[in-house]
């Protein structure tokens, strides 16, 4: 053992004088691996401390060194010498280790897995690729162009720069004998630096003509550097980001597979595994990477045999985490809550306007939620300007009256703000105190967090900030959550971390149908709003095509004579897309041409948040007449001054996103316009267009929506990652999302708490993923 340690210190010794930095931070790890081989020594654990003392090592190279040895430790190589083997050993190394520890990504190259919101081995084997590449079909250039995937092989011969209304587009042109195709990089400029010419690539897109050339814009590619390429094979395209190639990323993927798959154990039960003839998990994993030709033949049709099996247990865990945490709730006991309701009647009184009868019926369901004993934990959908809001505020007030602490989280910092300043007006009259925490804030943060600590605000309203650690409530009773597709099951338990337990009310003004709602959000009741205030009036809706901007702008002038504000909405920011109005353009024409003589402003995400909010204030207060914007403004802004919107390319956005932008105006008494811009004369866009000027209810809209886009496109509630499903899409893949729902409730019918041996995995996978589920934490006696 002595002799085994003296001989490896002397080669790092040796190697570390000898290997520059950046040798080292390459391959010195590997180095040291072949010579522990060679050298067939065993690894005694004092070297771990011994590498500390080779200051010329860097620290990356350290840890590399120290990990390899850790893992070789771990194999059993303590006691006997290391032979050497053909091929390394298959390790099983725990999914939730950071990527770092993959052989191979350094800090650079962890920064552009995380990117790609890939943080640890588990995210890399999940990340599924985007398309497979069939390397037995590559046809030539001349024949591509059908609206299926294909493959080419080609050099890229040069670089076009196309100049379009808003720019210089990157125009990539490859060739092979037969002919020339153009990629179309929107938003891919980086591509420029990677695809020089001369470089030969494996291209797979969908291919189409366009003025008589051939050119794609959704495509991935692989630059082929050897000639040792296997022709037979399929191999899988995946998403890329600046800097990272499909190769490495391929090669990255395998290793996390080889040493981190087993580890995944299968978590259907398996009667029902075998029910419904459903791959086990790391087979399925397996073979979404590396397809066989009789997989792959499915894959790029339907779901494919493995998706199904990956889909059932993403869909089982959710709809079992659901209902787990909808029984924990129902059995949880609380003190009622007794109502002040003369505070509430003379608040309601003092309102300009009545109730009406669906928010009074939901304010007794909330009622009845708090004088009962059990926790509340309710969703309130409403369409667009229905009240849901002030719904939200009486419960608060009956909870502020109880003595206890209130917390209203919203999406976004603006609204958190526009919340803010309208209710700590309306609810000062009435003594209570209402405070902001948002992330942004520095000074008042610190002061804020005192109060709400001690208990002297009242109503704290705020965005995610709100679930930080450092925010402890001094008796927090009710959460409100505005905007249910941004906050998922998982954000919904850690609140609960936040208070002994609070009641828990969820506003959505996404209308999402009611049995997919009873399957999404099955932990909550759910109440609608079903009917808008009195007096209010619809929007008025008109499609016009792009050409006619001129007479939408007329209108705005219109409306701003009469002293009313204006939005005018873009569906992009920068000047990228070849096509699409974007907010800076049309704003410098709007200010310059259109309406020299008013106050124009710009508001879009990637505006710094201070600013976003100076201007939104400025809007609320009527400081500024016209608002160009992108969709940030969708959920939520409450200007009822503004009574006039222009959508530009409406056809760009999904009619139940349009539905919540028009909701933006005619909220207070006057008459509404909505002017749709559109571009195209398909007669899809037709439709859309006609359905929005045609339809004001917002579920109806959604149906359509559903029906036209597919599931797939749902607004909101994909695109927002809350469900945090990898692969499954409750909207497209709702018949499995139903199987899943009925097994769930087989098995907790059987073992309500998941106490039962064959159950195990499951509840611990749950806990991973979702919450602890301890049956006696949250019987709290009343
Ligand atoms: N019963 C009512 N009668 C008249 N106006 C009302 C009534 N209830 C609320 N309002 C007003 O209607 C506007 C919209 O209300 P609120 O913000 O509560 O709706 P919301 O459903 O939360 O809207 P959104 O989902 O569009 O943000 C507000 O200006 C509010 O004061």
């Amino acid at each position: 053992m002595e002799m085994d340690r003296e001989r490896l210190k002397k080669i790092i010794e040796q190697e570390s004088q000898r290997l520059d930095n950046q040798t080292v931070f390459g391959g010195f790890d590997q180095y040291l691996k072949k010579m522990i081989q060679k050298l067939s020594i065993s690894v005694p654990e004092e070297l771990l401390i011994d590498v500390d003392r080779y200051p010329q090592m860097s620290n990356s190279a350290k840890s590399i060194f120290l990990r390899d040895l850790e893992t070789y430790l771990k194999d059993g190589h303590q006691s006997q010498p290391f032979t050497p083997q053909p091929s390394p050993p298959t390790k099983s190394v725990d999914s939730q280790l950071s990527v770092r520890t993959i052989n191979g990504v350094g800090p650079v190259v962890e920064k552009q897995l995380n990117r790609l919101n890939i943080y640890t081995r588990e995210d890399l084997i999940f990340y599924f690729p985007r398309l497979y590449q069939d390397r037995g079909q590559i046809i030539p250039i001349a024949k591509v162009g059908s609206s299926v995937l294909q493959t080419v092989m080609g050099m890229v011969v040069r670089h076009e720069r196309i100049a379009t209304r808003r720019g210089r587009l990157l125009k990539i042109v490859i060739q092979d004998k037969t002919g020339q195709v153009s990629l179309v990089c929107f938003n891919r400029d980086f591509l420029a630096r990677i695809l020089t010419p001369g470089k030969k690539i494996l291209l797979t897109g969908f291919f189409q003509m366009a003025y008589g050339k051939k050119e794609t814009s959704r495509f991935e590619y692989e630059i082929i550097d050897s000639e040792d390429i296997q022709f037979e094979s399929i191999l899988p395209v995946y998403g890329l980001t600046d800097g990272l190639t499909t190769k490495k990323l391929r090669s990255l993927i395998d290793t996390a597979l080889k040493t981190t798959l087993s580890v995944f154990q299968d978590t259907i039960p398996q009667p029902i595994r075998e029910k419904y003839h459903l791959q086990r998990k790391p087979e399925a994993i397996l073979e979404l990477h590396h397809p066989s030709r009789s997989s792959f033949s499915e894959l790029n049709k339907h779901r494919s045999r493995s998706q199904i099996a990956l889909i059932f247990e993403e869909f089982l865990l959710f709809a079992l985490s659901l209902k787990v945490r909808r029984h924990q709730i129902q059995a949880c006991r609380v003190q009622p809550i007794v109502l002040d309701r003369k505070f509430i009647d003379h608040f309601v009184q003092k309102l300009p306007f009545e109730l009406t009868f669906a928010q009074k019926k939901v304010i007794k369901q909330i009622e009845n939620n708090l004088t009962s004993g059990s926790l509340m934990n309710r969703l309130l959908q409403g369409d667009v300007g229905s009240g849901k809001t002030l719904v939200a505020i009486i419960g608060a007030l009956y909870i502020v009256k109880a003595g206890q602490q209130v917390a209203m989280m919203a999406p976004t910092e603006i609204l958190a703000d526009q919340h803010y300043l309208r209710w700590s007006q309306v609810l000062k009259d009435f003594g209570i105190e209402v405070g902001l925490l948002t992330g942004g804030q520095s000074k008042e943060k610190d002061e804020i967090i005192e109060k709400i600590s001690e208990g002297k605000v009242h109503l704290v309203i705020g965005t995610h900030a709100l679930l930080e650690d450092y925010v402890q409530f001094n008796q927090l009773g009710l959460v409100i959550v505005d905007e249910q597709h941004r906050f998922g099951v998982k954000q919904r338990s850690r609140l609960k971390e936040k208070a002994v337990v609070p009641h828990l009310l969820v506003m959505s003004a996404t209308p999402i149908p009611r049995t997919l709602a009873l399957t999404l959000y099955g932990d909550l009741d759910i109440s609608v709003l079903d009917e808008k205030p009195v007096g209010r009036k619809p929007v008025e809706t008109v499609a016009f095509s792009m050409k006619e901007q001129a007479q939408a702008f007329q209108q705005v002038g219109s409306f701003l004579e009469k002293g009313q504000q204006a939005f005018v909405v873009c569906p992009a920011i920068e000047e990228s897309d070849l096509e699409l109005s974007n907010v800076n353009e049309v704003y410098g024409q709007l200010k310059n041409k259109w309406f020299p003589r008013s106050r124009v402003e710009l508001i879009h995400g990637k505006l710094p948040s201070k600013e976003k909010d100076d201007i939104m204030i400025r809007f609320s207060r009527g400081g500024i007449q016209i608002l160009v914007a992108t969709s940030v403004i969708e959920v939520g802004i409450d200007v009822p001054n503004a009574n006039v919107m222009v959508i530009e390319n409406a056809e760009r956005f999904g009619l139940a996103q349009l539905h919540q932008l028009r909701g933006r105006i005619g909220r207070g008494d006057q008459v509404g316009l909505c002017v749709l811009l559109y571009q195209g004369k398909s007669q899809d866009i037709q439709k859309r267009m006609e359905i929005m000027v045609n339809t004001d209810d917002g579920f109806l809209i959604a149906e359509e929506d559903l029906k036209m886009r597919g599931p797939g496109e749902f607004y909101g509630v994909r695109q927002s990652g809350i469900l945090e499903f990898h692969l499954a899409d409750p909207f497209r893949d709702w018949k499995i999302l139903e199987k899943a729902h009925e097994e769930a409730n087989f098995i907790l019918q059987d073992d309500p708490r998941l106490q039962k041996p064959e159950n195990q995995i499951l509840k611990k996978e749950i806990e991973r993923r979702f919450f602890q589920i301890s049956s006696d934490e949250l019987l709290i006696e009343a």
